[in-house]
């Protein structure tokens, strides 16, 4: 392919990404995998010369473009040699006028912009959009450092999280014996975070209330290898997702339960005041994970985070029902915005005699107060009411997390 087909074929792809953000379609990875498997024309460097520079305008304009056109066209303004190739040739695209519309404006869409809290400087937000390293799990009964170290020897490993490391970006694990035989797994490092805030003394009964594909499940399951873990969710496919994974770890004690939307209750009912932790990793906006997905900052409206708060109060409400008395609520989204995290929790606690926040041991992220701002900070005397890690100061995805303890 010309380097101006190239540019054509990048806008044809976002006009796609588009399409799906507008009407809450295929994720952008799902469209461009489709995108190049009906394109066998294509040679591997055109695929990556196409998605590199799809991928690039989707990361730099926060505001959802008027179509794939205005978005290169946006990167064209900014980049001479790109907007040499809007030059009507072959297949490519035609060339640029005055007249039509071109993407401009900053990474964050401006209504979630003014909704960040103020720690958020200008670092904070360009790190949203850079590229995340690749996060494992590793189970130590498997491999260890040393054999890690070995296989990959660019390897890093947290100091505080001790089952975490970290692979630069694109490395091929799953080619690998240690993925195969489950000694690894991939998980960012925020999420073991969460996991850890579950590691009670004496957990028989976990429950994992949206339990998904089971990233979490998996690792609670390894932390606390005699525990019961109930892992629930409202979606087959995901609850699905998690076999595969499961035989790769090895035996556990998990067992899968399917709600129903909206009656969830009716599947729970029989843990009521049991479970020793219950685990509350609510759907969210995801504006954490921009970096993973930047795709989602299209799709997100304020009516659509609206809907989302209101379900997160709702769970929030479930699992409190869940736990027994000493037992404790880990809540945790994917999110920065006060709105599903610090606001969300001190809602839901305000008003229920018996529940306190208790973040001792949590050793990774900052803790910021009900208004999500900083706690401790000269200009905020708040309790804190939970953690956030950001991927500029923590090098995790974006997260809210807290632990509430049921003292009776
Ligand atoms: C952030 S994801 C969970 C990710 C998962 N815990 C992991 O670590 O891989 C949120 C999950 O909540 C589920 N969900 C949405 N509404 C729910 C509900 N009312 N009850 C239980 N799960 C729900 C979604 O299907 C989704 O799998």
């Amino acid at each position: 392919m010309t380097p101006p087909a190239r540019v054509q074929a990048a806008i044809d792809l976002i006009d796609a990404i588009l399409k799906a953000a507008r009407g809450q379609g295929a994720s952008a990875d799902t469209l461009a995998r489709t995108f190049f498997r009906e394109r066998r024309y294509m040679g591997s460097g055109d695929r990556r010369a196409v998605r590199d520079l799809a991928y690039r305008a989707v990361r730099r304009f926060g505001e959802i473009p008027d179509n794939g056109r205005a978005a290169m066209a946006g990167l064209a303004r900014e980049d001479a040699d790109l907007a040499a190739l809007f030059d009507g040739s072959g297949y490519g695209p035609a060339m640029l006028s005055e007249a039509e519309p071109v993407a401009s404006g900053g990474v964050i869409p401006g209504w979630i912009e003014a909704r960040l809290p103020k720690l958020f400087d200008a670092a904070e937000k360009d790190a949203l959009l850079d590229r995340a390293a690749l996060d494992l799990r590793f189970n130590p009964d498997r491999t260890d450092r040393a054999g890690l170290s070995a296989h990959w020897p660019d390897i890093a490993f947290s100091d505080i999280l001790p089952r975490a490391a970290r692979l630069p970006n694109g490395t091929a694990i799953e080619d690998s014996d240690l993925w195969q035989h489950g000694a690894v797994d991939v998980q960012d490092w925020g999420s073991q975070a969460i996991v850890a805030a579950c590691n009670l003394p004496d957990v028989a009964l976990a429950i994992d209330l949206c339990a998904g594909a089971g990233g979490k499940t998996l690792a609670l399951s390894a932390m606390m290898p005699s525990a019961r873990i109930i892992a629930s969710d409202t979606s087959r496919d995901r609850l699905a997702a998690m076999e595969p994974r499961r035989r790769r770890a090895g035996p556990d004690r998990i067992e899968t339960v399917l709600l129903d939307p909206r009656r969830e209750w009716e599947r729970l009912e029989a843990f009521e005041g049991q479970a020793d932790v219950v685990l509350v990793d609510a759907p969210c906006s995801g504006s954490g994970t921009w970096r993973r997905n930047p795709e989602t900052r299209w799709r997100l409206t304020p009516e659509r985070l609206d809907k989302l708060v209101a379900e997160q109060a709702r769970l929030i409400a479930i699992a409190m029902r869940l736990v027994r008395p000493g037992g404790a609520l880990v809540y945790a989204v994917c999110s920065l915005l006060p709105d599903e995290g610090a606001r969300q929790v001190a809602h839901g606690l305000k008003g229920q005699p018996g529940w306190h926040i208790s973040l001792e041991h949590m050793n990774i992220g900052r803790p910021v107060g009900a208004d999500g701002e900083l706690a401790g900070a000269r200009d905020n005397a708040s309790q804190p009411a939970g953690m956030l890690l950001t991927p500029h100061h923590d090098g995790t995805d974006g997260f809210f997390f807290t632990r509430a303890i049921r003292s009776c």
